[in-house]
């Protein structure tokens, strides 16, 4: 298995860094200045040079900053730190001309000896740990991104890091203050009574798992994010762990440039979360119905602010009293913008009501005219047949008033999406549904992950299944059929139960399997396994949701013989990113 360094992001406050030598003067205010960010004392030895001089103008007046004007002594490592460690110092920098090279190597050695993190400017052989390219959100939000390429080229690095930033939402910032203060929040309170109510009865606390939060972390463990809850009768510790549940849920699902707004009561409120843009009614002189373009709605999108859970607007009600509303059930595709149908487009461009699954992807809902009101359901686990009654409810409430109304689904409506349940209730309620089919993740996943779903002399037929039926129940297991592609939908979150009772019904457990995950979209992941190994291995990589699991041997139908090859000591493959092509905007009027 190839070796990749640790990451890690290193609390240093009060700690000791030596810096020994100037060289490179313009990487050593760089160092300098990231050790005092970090709340470490900067330690520079030195003898007197012209950098002395530009150094103390520099940082002279910070407190911690520190200059040690003489020729550095290997004793300098153990007696220039914290009494609290023996005054060994805590980390090291050494930037010294490289013809000292030999007195880089011993304090390399002797840092090594001391277990004392070493860095050598342009000496990895003389390094324990490097730097990597950092981004600091100037606002003081917390947000840092790092990237390093391990040696292949910190310019590279540097370019990468400056194209992650870039991609970010302009608020990306109070993005991740919002949900750091409503997490710190929800934590403080109702992970804290439930500690408290919890430990007073019982002599858990010694309990080794349990930290500060006191609770299994669910929440937080990605492949426990969609652990079932059973919905009507959630234990006491589940109600209070609600509001943490839905905050990881939100933070998964929602588009991130929206989570700046989310705030504390619409974690708790039943009601349908939603995106509504604060302007009332249409945008001047844009008549219902008509395609407005999507450059001005994207921007829009952005400038105005949105704001979750309020009722449409005043200005759509009165607009369309006179007239009795429209009904389309729409599929959206898997995610990725190219796979929408031109038909799902037009009724995205026409709708003055959009109700939409949580699992429709930003960049489907970004096409949404920034005056439409979007709602997004919020089908947590918990909460799914809750919010499906509150979607309906809304549905109906704008027919009533003459909205054309869109229920915006992801895949396709009628692949296990509730798309006949739904055509169903508004055909009992006199309206008569248009229902647009959709690319539904179920065969478009195995097409982006190269996985042919029937092939000559590897598979001749598909079968479609859910891994979770109504409140949490397994379906009826299919037989096993060795030139089956089986895809199971919903099923990640309950891979443990599903395999066993795939072997109860003597599945070959030696059969390919692919984990896919976000199919169509830019993070896309794709995991080929076995599938005795699928338990493990979703544990083991976390949960991108959605995802699903593909089974048969169309798995590994594509690849080279060793490419496809899984054993107890290499389990799996991962393959990440889909190269979605880009789409011609002038095509989407
Ligand atoms: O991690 C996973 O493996 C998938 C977890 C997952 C589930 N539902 C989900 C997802 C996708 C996601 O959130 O990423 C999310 C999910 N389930 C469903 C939909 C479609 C919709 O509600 O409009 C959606 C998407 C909703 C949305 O995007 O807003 C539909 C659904 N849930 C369920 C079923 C099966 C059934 O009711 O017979 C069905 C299909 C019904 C049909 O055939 O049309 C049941 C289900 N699915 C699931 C669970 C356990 C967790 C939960 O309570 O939601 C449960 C238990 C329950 O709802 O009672 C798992
Ligand atoms: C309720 S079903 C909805 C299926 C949808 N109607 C369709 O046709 O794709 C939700 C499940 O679809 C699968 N899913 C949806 N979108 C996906 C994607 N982009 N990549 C992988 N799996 C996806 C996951 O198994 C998720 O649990």
């Amino acid at each position: 298995m190839s070796v990749s360094p640790m990451i890690v992001a290193a609390d240093c406050t009060g700690q000791v860094t030596l810096v020994v030598g100037t060289n490179a003067i313009g990487v050593t205010r760089g160092r300098i200045n990231g050790i005092l960010k970090a709340g470490a004392s900067a330690v520079v030895v030195n003898p007197s040079d012209g950098h002395v001089k530009g150094l103390l103008g520099q940082f002279g007046k910070h407190e911690l900053f520190q200059l040690v004007n003489r020729k550095f002594e290997l004793s300098d490592l153990t007696r220039l730190g914290r009494p609290v460690v023996a005054k060994v110092v805590d980390r090291v920098f050494v930037n010294l001309a490289m013809d000292q090279w030999p007195l880089a190597k011993d304090i390399y050695d002797q840092c090594v000896k001391l277990r004392i993190p070493v860095n050598t400017l342009q000496r990895p052989e003389y390094s324990t740990f490097h730097l990597l390219s950092t981004y600091t959100d100037p606002k003081g939000s917390g947000l840092q991104i790092a990237v390093t390429t391990n040696g292949q080229g910190c310019l590279l690095a540097n370019r990468i890091k400056r194209e992650i930033v870039s991609s970010l939402p302009g608020n990306i910032s109070e993005v991740v203050s919002n949900m750091g203060s409503l997490r710190n929040h929800i934590i403080n309170e109702d992970q804290k009574l439930l500690l408290q109510q919890h430990y007073q009865s019982t002599s858990e606390l010694a309990v080794a798992e349990n930290g500060w939060y006191g609770l299994a972390d669910d929440g937080w463990e990605s492949h426990k994010l969609n652990t079932l809850v059973h919905e009507f009768d959630m234990t006491e510790r589940e109600q209070k762990l609600k509001r943490t549940r839905w905050l990881s849920q939100v933070m998964e699902y929602y588009p991130l440039s929206k989570l700046a707004d989310l705030s504390l009561e619409e974690l708790e409120n039943k009601d349908i979360a939603v995106l509504k843009n604060k302007a009332t009614g249409k945008a001047e002189g844009q008549q219902k119905g008509q395609a407005t373009d999507i450059g001005m709605r994207s921007n829009d999108r952005d400038q105005k602010s949105v704001s979750l859970l309020e009722t449409q607007s005043a200005e759509n009600i009165k607009n369309s009293q006179q007239e009795k509303g429209s009904i389309s059930l729409v599929g959206s595709g898997p995610g990725s913008i190219s796979m929408l149908t031109l038909g799902a487009l037009q009724e995205i461009k026409r709708a003055d009501l959009i109700l939409a699954d949580k699992l429709v992807p930003q960049a489907v809902l970004d096409l949404i005219p920034s005056t439409t009101e979007t709602f997004i359901a919020r089908k947590f686990p918990g909460n799914a047949e809750r919010a499906q009654e509150e979607l309906l409810e809304k549905g109906l409430a704008g027919l009533e008033n003459g909205l054309k109304v869109v229920r915006l689904k992801q895949g396709d409506p009628f692949i296990f999406g509730r798309g006949g349940e739904e055509y169903s209730f508004f055909t009992q309620h006199g309206y008569q549904p248009i229902v647009l089919p959709g690319l539904s993740s179920s065969l478009a996943s195995t097409v982006v992950s190269n996985i042919p779903a029937t092939q000559r002399d590897v598979a001749d037929q598909v079968l479609i299944c859910t891994g979770t039926g109504r409140k949490g129940a397994l379906p009826v297991i299919p037989e096993y059929v060795p030139t089956r592609t089986t895809i199971f939908l919903m099923a990640l979150h309950r891979a443990v139960v599903l395999i066993e009772a795939l072997d109860q019904h003597n599945w070959d457990l030696n059969t390919p399997a692919a984990i896919i995950e976000r199919a169509s979209c830019k993070d896309q992941r794709v995991t080929r396994t076995l599938l005795k190994y699928v338990p493990e291995v979703v544990e083991e990589i976390g949960s991108r949701p959605p995802g699903l699991l593909v089974v048969g041997k169309a798995v590994t139908a594509l690849l080279s013989k060793n490419a496809s090859s899984f054993d107890d000591s290499n389990k799996y493959s991962v393959e990440e990113g889909y190269q979605t092509f880009s789409i011609d905007s002038s095509l989407i009027v």
